[in-house]
């Protein structure tokens, strides 16, 4: 195909650990992608990784896609392989027909012209594609209660969990699950759906993140399908909506989900709901609402202790077929305390450093791959600090980073660094708010969803976070 596809001589580091490293940054991607995103684009990729790893060839499988990818992920993919590496890495993007044309250099130099042959449209076997209708009920196979370790942190939510699961409709309906980012609460919903259906494989499930629930109204009432909208959502078994605060503001949502809400009681079918804060902390959601969500059972889950995080990583680490010893799932688990979709990450860096270098898992492997988090840490990165080099970057005044004026050029930054606070502090949503001008943390929360929902679709923005970012980890 191209000419740099080199055979190992003796295994040094080789074709095999080339594909490693190709498959360490893929994995990476599937973690920080949407799922759609990821399988439509990032799974059908190949590469070719010269024998000294200085270039990697990602073979795309037309030029519709080739252009796609060069202008959505090439910054991410050369910056994820040279993570993983540790030295430079050439990316190029190629044509996976046998001409190889059109080779597109996209580092260092900037983007190249694309060639000028025909656009044609992504080939038709993309799954995201397939209509709403092929994933009826939402429900994440993986995430049961199997695989959901248990410790304080969760204990109380999720035995309520199972109780649901096990008799649905009975006590504690709805079931109203809160806690910060990342601590599972996804996971139980799921896991109630999953255990539920394999009991009674005919029961109607529905999983949905609650701004699709908003979508789905948006789509009733300017097609005027209210008949089709209540006869799906007032016909379930379970409903199991996801980050309730999002129906902040939105009367229209409220009303319809106030609806199905006291049709879905009425039949005796359960609802499980899940938020970021305790029904009576959320914010512009209706009274009538608020009492509703209130008058089941409602379960914090919190962040979890320190034998759980132990032990959520060596199941983890267990899952993917590795074992991780004590005494270094005891390390980072000491280092990573905030949620456990870090403690994912972590693992997930550990295991493809491991790996890509072929070495055991050890604390001194451990400490090289997470060398950035454990750097991050002992920085000790203030908010005050972000607030002056976002405002310093973006040319505003630090005074508006507390201030409550509104136009764009300054709610930006404002977000940008709401956003940074959060990803490179140890500080919570509450606290952030109140850095900023004494602001509710559900703006903060707003803030990171918006900034970090965007850094994936937007090359430029991800530049200048990556920019800030080095900047202030020095
Ligand atoms: N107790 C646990 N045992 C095993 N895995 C867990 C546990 N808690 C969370 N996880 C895993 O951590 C990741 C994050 O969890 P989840 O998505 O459920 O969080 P969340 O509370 O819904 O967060 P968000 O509010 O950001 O959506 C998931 O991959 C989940 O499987």
């Amino acid at each position: 195909m191209t000419e740099e596809s080199h055979r190992s001589p003796t295994g040094q580091p080789g074709a095999d650990a080339g594909q490693g490293l190709w498959q360490a940054c893929v994995e990476q991607l599937a973690q920080d992608l949407p799922e759609q995103q990821f399988n439509t684009w990032i799974k059908p990729l190949t590469a070719q990784v010269a024998e000294d790893f200085s270039k990697v060839t990602v073979l795309v499988g037309n030029r519709f896609k080739l252009d796609w990818i060069r202008a959505q992920y090439a910054g991410r993919i050369a910056a994820l392989l040279e993570g993983l590496y540790g030295q430079s890495v050439t990316l190029e993007l190629a044509l996976a027909q046998r001409e190889a044309i059109a080779r597109t250099y996209v580092r260092p130099a900037a983007p190249e012209q694309s060639s000028t042959t025909a656009l044609s449209e992504p080939s038709s076997g993309n799954n995201d594609e397939t209509p709403a209708g092929a994933f009826r009920n939402r429900l994440n196979a993986a995430l049961t209660f199997e695989t959901l370790v248990e410790g304080t942190a969760n204990r109380m939510a999720r035995s309520a969990a199972m109780h649901v699961a096990g008799m649905p409709g009975h006590l504690y309906n709805p079931l109203f699950i809160y806690g910060g980012v990342g601590l599972g609460k996804t996971h139980l919903m799921h896991a109630v759906g999953n255990r539920l259906l394999a009991d009674r494989p005919d029961a109607k499930v529905l999983y949905i993140h609650a701004e699709q629930f908003v979508s789905d109204v948006v789509k009733a009432y300017q097609r005027r399908t209210f008949d089709e909208f209540k006869e799906r959502y007032h016909s379930l078994d379970l409903l199991l909506i996801d980050d309730v605060q999002f129906f902040a503001n939105k009367d229209r949502t409220q009303e319809e989900f106030f609806n199905a809400f006291e049709a879905l009681l009425a039949k005796k079918s359960h609802i499980v709901m899940t938020s970021d804060t305790y029904p009576k902390g959320l914010a512009n959601i209706h009274e009538r609402l608020v009492s509703r969500f209130d008058s089941g059972l409602t379960v914090a889950i919190e962040p979890p202790e320190l034998e759980m995080r132990v032990a959520i990583l060596i199941n983890k680490a267990r899952a993917e077929s590795t074992e991780m010893p004590e005494e270094v799932a005891f390390f980072v688990a000491k280092n990573v305390r905030s949620n456990v979709r870090e403690l994912e990450g972590a693992l997930r860096k550990i295991l493809a450093y491991s790996r890509f270098n072929q070495k055991e898992i050890s604390i001194q492997l451990a400490r090289e791959a997470l060398r950035d988090l454990l750097s991050i840490q002992n920085r000790q990165i203030s908010v005050e600090n972000i607030q002056k080099t976002v405002a310093d970057y973006y040319k505003i005044k630090v005074a508006d980073m507390y201030s409550k004026k509104r136009p764009a050029s300054i709610a930006r930054p404002r977000q940008i660094a709401m956003y940074l606070a959060k990803e490179l502090t140890q500080k919570s949503l509450p606290e952030i708010g109140e850095l900023f001008g004494g602001r509710d943390h559900t703006t903060v929360l707003h803030a990171v969803r918006k900034i970090s929902g965007e850094r994936q679709q937007l090359t430029e923005l991800n530049q200048q976070l990556h920019v800030l970012e080095q900047t202030l980890k020095g």
